[in-house]
């Protein structure tokens, strides 16, 4: 993970995330500085030390106190003490579920008793314990502040295990409350997963863990069926093994700040998942996806289908104060108006979240503000929206995750204006607020005829668990909705009131056309289709002209009859769409706009409904512009599907001895050209069909697809297969790969002669009697015969002393004299401190005998070549197979050539994301930079640039 200059407890955020919207400068707010934006002030690291930070505030404790947000007495002043108290490390063993529990015994077997006998300030350490409400116990938290287990020797080791397991993925440091909506979201395998506000990603990795969730199991059971391997009677046939045994769902994680889009790939590209697909949109109007759907006959129009989600995570950016624990600059910094000025967004991201989730879905929106106006106040203003308790059901999930100390949500509450004055009700507000004041309706307590259940809110303090503090919501949607223009609900109309609310249900068909009726037509007609091919850069010009189109609408203000959006644009013919999609904004009578169009249109609505009372106009279109300057330029992604019978492919699948049941049609190259260069990548079907059939819409993917194979840029040798298996792609096709290219290993010290040396030597050079491979004991016979090119190393489980536990899979490259396991020399040195414990110096014998060569004259060399030569003959004499036969042909120079590319692509695996690393470090040092001339909030979702 990067760490910004003046990264120690927090002032991080991301470009713009981690200042917020309007007024706020809130948790993963849309900031006022995109990524990369330069200031030209020349900053301070004005940091403070957590102790000495001043931790009051009059407005904050006032207002809370007067919320009673925990009762008054001892439970109230356990409250302001823990909110003064530094946050616990905290973190949870990440991947398969069998990885997890794996690492995480390692960790209790390993350093428990290390731990147990620590002294600290002549008091014995706590030893980490589990979250008893966090499934398998696999989440931790350790009272012992990190900076004594960072430097205080007796910690020396188990420091250096959590390092070096959360830089190859198998820990990641979260927050204990920030792990609760992804698991009250109830993510099953199969299920279409939208994560809204994603970056910098610790709950999408939680998401695509639930995704994949069992699927180790299912995959076997599906690989041992079509061998015709016993299965142990467990049936292949289940809802989600229809994908031979991987799971069909799919997690879109959306961001709508670029630089922090990059982040959140950097950290869900380590979970290989080939069912996620990464966008860069606002989400309160996020476009909807289309799925293909089969060309109209003759004379008919095309109707779309649109994707709806089962589940929909909406973790808002928010003022964050629930982070103080973390971010204790919010204790000076905290001001009423922040909510205020989030509290819209957050309304229309929930809105949003709602029409694209399918009947029966379930969207849990989460923030970690303590403040209802963010809270319970949204949650009720979207409910309203969307037609009601009728429509949207606030879930009681007191009884999940037992052992989770919570409160109810509040059910009623008072504002805090800018200058410190309560308001119990809107009445009194307008009374007292002057022209342009942020309060509308919606931000108090909703009118008893609304029935909203809101005490079915969970809040989640610090001094419950030792926490930061978290609000979490969970909805379920009844039945199709559609969301009553904004102009209209008590999040923006001042006379609203819930009687009048509820007559705008019905379509009215005969209503004046809007003036978004209109702009559908003037654009519709002479805008190029954009879903014709047109190539990456028309579409994102597209794009633009259109967000373009929006701000002039935005600036014209409209007539109140025009305001209805759902009654007279006729959007949305909702039955007519496959997928009973209201969500489908996109229509205009029976034409079909296209839908980054459509969500150009819904910006428009929002920014003009937003004008009609003129309090968040400014804001609105301040943050359409803003948007676009945080944004990079849509550099459109291609992913381009190869032909399944594609030569390259074909080549692949003979060399690998590829079973015929695994999928071959979701094959994919990330180049315009479609043609397989230098990567081969690999995708889920669902996220196949939604790259393709939303190709030149203007969708902004930055992410999808799983490098399987990478090119192999030495001279080619005939019979060796020029594509190489990468690590990433490697758990998707093991099984599927025949016996012919997989190698063995039972016995541990074979393992660490591997993990510990690059490229020993099976050939003869080094032993005279030409046993070299003798060296590499139960795998050098194997690997003799086994031929040149990529295979894939089985450590196979054994119940010998010297065995393993635990099945393991590793790409291995077999050359002319030597081997190699293509990992990176940071996850070789994890998995030496893991199964070994050992912190050793990575031997290069491909280094050292360049070295020798160098030292040694060219002449020498070419001996070398000649008896490498005949040494190959001998043996293929000897022992011929049909891969070796064609090693004979082969050349020095290529196998030097090869030998290189192999060390410089190993190191070259990590360096895309080092790329984004990069990236994150500019953007965390652009932060850093703002953080220290500004002091700011940071949302807890930035852990993920916490180090250990
Ligand atoms: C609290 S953070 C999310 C943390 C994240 N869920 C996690 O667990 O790692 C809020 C995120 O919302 C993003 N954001 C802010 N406004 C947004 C909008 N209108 N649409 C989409 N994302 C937005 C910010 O860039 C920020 O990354």
């Amino acid at each position: 993970m990067s760490r910004g200059r003046y990264n120690k407890n927090g002032p991080r955020g991301g470009g713009g995330g981690g200042r917020g919207g309007r007024g706020g400068r809130g948790r993963g707010g849309r900031g006022g500085r995109g990524g990369n934006s330069g200031g030209q002030r020349q900053y301070q690291d004005t940091r403070v030390s957590f102790n000495d930070m001043v931790k009051q505030n009059e407005k904050f404790e006032r207002y809370y106190n007067s919320l009673n947000i925990v009762p008054s007495g001892s439970e109230r002043d356990d409250f302001w003490t823990a909110l003064r108290r530094e946050l616990p490390n905290s973190w949870r063993f990440t991947g398969s579920k069998k990885n997890a529990i794996s690492v995480r015994d390692d960790m209790i077997e390993r350093f428990f008793p290390i731990i147990e006998k620590v002294k600290h300030n002549g008091e014995p350490v706590e030893l980490p314990k589990s979250m008893p409400w966090y499934p398998e116990a696999l989440a931790y938290t350790m009272t012992t502040p990190k900076n004594v287990v960072r430097k205080y020797e007796p910690f020396k080791e188990f420091q250096k295990f959590l390092v070096s397991e959360t830089g190859v993925g198998n820990i990641s440091r979260q927050e204990h409350v920030s792990m609760i909506p992804p698991l009250l979201l109830d993510v099953r395998p199969g299920h279409t997963v939208l994560d809204l506000c994603a970056a910098p990603g610790s709950k999408s990795a939680q998401l695509i863990e639930a995704i994949h969730a069992g699927e180790e199991e299912r995959v076997g059971r599906a690989i041992g069926a079509a061998k015709g391997l016993a299965t142990n009677g467990a049936s292949v046939q289940n809802d989600t093994t229809e994908d031979s045994g991987r799971t069909t769902g799919l997690l879109v994680a959306n961001d709508v700040n670029y630089s922090r889009a990059q982040m959140l790939v950097h950290q869900v590209k380590r979970l290989n998942s080939p069912n996620l697909i990464v966008t860069n949109h606002d989400a309160t109007m996020f476009p909807s996806i289309e799925l293909p759907t089969p060309p109209p006959g003759p004379g008919q129009q095309k109707k779309g289908r649109y994707l709806k989600f089962d589940r929909i995570l909406a973790d808002v950016p928010c003022s964050g104060d629930g982070t103080l624990r973390k971010n204790p600059s919010i204790w000076k910094e905290w001001s009423p108006q922040n909510a205020l000025g989030l509290y819209i967004t957050q309304v229309r991201i929930l809105t949003r979240s709602l029409q694209m989730l399918k009947a029966g879905g379930r969207v849990v929106y989460s923030t970690c503000s303590m403040n209802p106006i963010e809270n319970e106040a949204v949650v009720s203003s979207a409910i309203e929206r969307c037609g009601g308790v009728a429509k949207v059901k606030l879930l009681d999930c007191s009884g999940e995750l037992p052992g989770l100390h919570r409160k109810h949500g509040l059910e009623d509450w008072s504002i805090m204006a800018r200058d410190g004055r309560m308001y119990e009700s809107f009445a009194e507000a307008e009374q007292h607020e002057q022209e342009g004041s942020k309060i509308t309706p919606g931000m108090f307590a909703p009118e008893s005829e609304e029935q909203i259940p809101l005490k079915n809110c969970m809040r989640v303090y610090p001094h419950q668990q030792d926490t930061g503090a978290f609000f979490i919501a969970v909805l379920e949607k009844l039945s199709e909705i559609r969301a009553k223009p904004e102009s209209d609900s008590k999040s923006m109309k001042r006379d609203w009131t819930f009687a009048t609310s509820t007559q705008d249900q019905v379509e009215d068909e005969d209503a004046p056309k809007t003036m978004v009726g209109q702009l559908i037509e003037e654009i519709e007609n002479p805008q190029p289709p954009v879903t014709s091919a047109g190539d990456a850069s028309s579409a994102a010009a597209r794009q633009n002209k259109m967000e373009g189109d929006v701000e002039l609408i935005a600036g014209t203000k409209r007539k109140a009859s025009d305001e209805d959006d759902e009654s007279s644009t006729k959007r949305t013919k909702v039955d007519e769409t496959a997928d009973g999609g209201e969500a489908v904004m996109q229509e205009s009578g029976d034409r079909q706009l296209p839908p980054v169009l459509a969500m150009a249109v819904q910006g428009a609505e929002a920014d003009s409904e937003a004008n009609t009372d003129g309090s968040a106009s400014n804001g609105m279109q301040a943050d359409s512009r803003r948007r676009r300057r945080d944004d990079q330029p849509n550099n459109e992604e291609a992913f381009k599907y190869l032909d399944p019978n594609h030569a390259e492919l074909e080549s692949i699948y003979t060399f690998y001895d590829l079973h015929s049941s695994f999928p071959c049609d979701r094959f994919l190259v990330r180049n315009p050209s479609g043609d397989p260069v230098k990567g081969i990548y690999y995708t889920s079907q669902l996220a196949k069909e939604i790259l393709q059939a939303n190709e030149g819409r203007g969708m902004k993917f930055v992410h999808g697809g799983v490098k399987m194979f990478m090119k192999q840029d030495a001279q080619n040798q005939p019979g060796v297969c020029r594509w190489r298996i990468q690590t990433e792609g490697l758990p998707i096709i093991e099984g599927w790969i025949g016996e012919g290219r997989t190698v063995r290993l039972y016995k541990r010290a074979t393992l660490r002669k591997l993990l510990v040396e690059m490229f020993p030597k099976v050939g003869a050079e080094d032993v005279p009697d030409g046993t070299g491979w003798k060296a590499l004991d139960e795998i050098g016979e194997q690997c003799l015969r086994i031929g040149m090119g990529c295979c894939v190393l089985r450590v196979e489980t054994s119940d010998d002393e010297d065995g393993f536990k635990e099945p393991i899979v590793l790409p291995l490259w077999r050359s002319l004299h030597s081997l190699n396991l293509m990992l990176p020399k940071e996850d070789r040195k994890a998995m030496l401190l893991r199964l070994f414990n050992e912190d050793v110096e990575l031997v290069n014998h491909h280094d050292q005998a360049q070295k020798q060569g160098k030292g040694e004259g060219a002449a020498n060399g070419s001996v070398k070549a000649e008896g490498d030569a005949e040494e190959v003959q001998r043996r293929i004499k000897e022992e011929p197979d049909e891969e070796g036969g064609a090693v004979v042909g082969a050349e020095e120079d290529a196998r030097e050539a090869e030998l290189a590319n192999i060390a410089a692509d190993m190191d070259d695996m990590k360096a895309e994301d080092d790329d984004r690393k990069l990236k994150m470090e500019v953007v965390e040092d652009e932060d850093s930079k703002m953080a220290a001339a500004i002091p700011e909030r940071v949302g807890e979702g930035d852990e993920a640039k916490t180090t250990v």
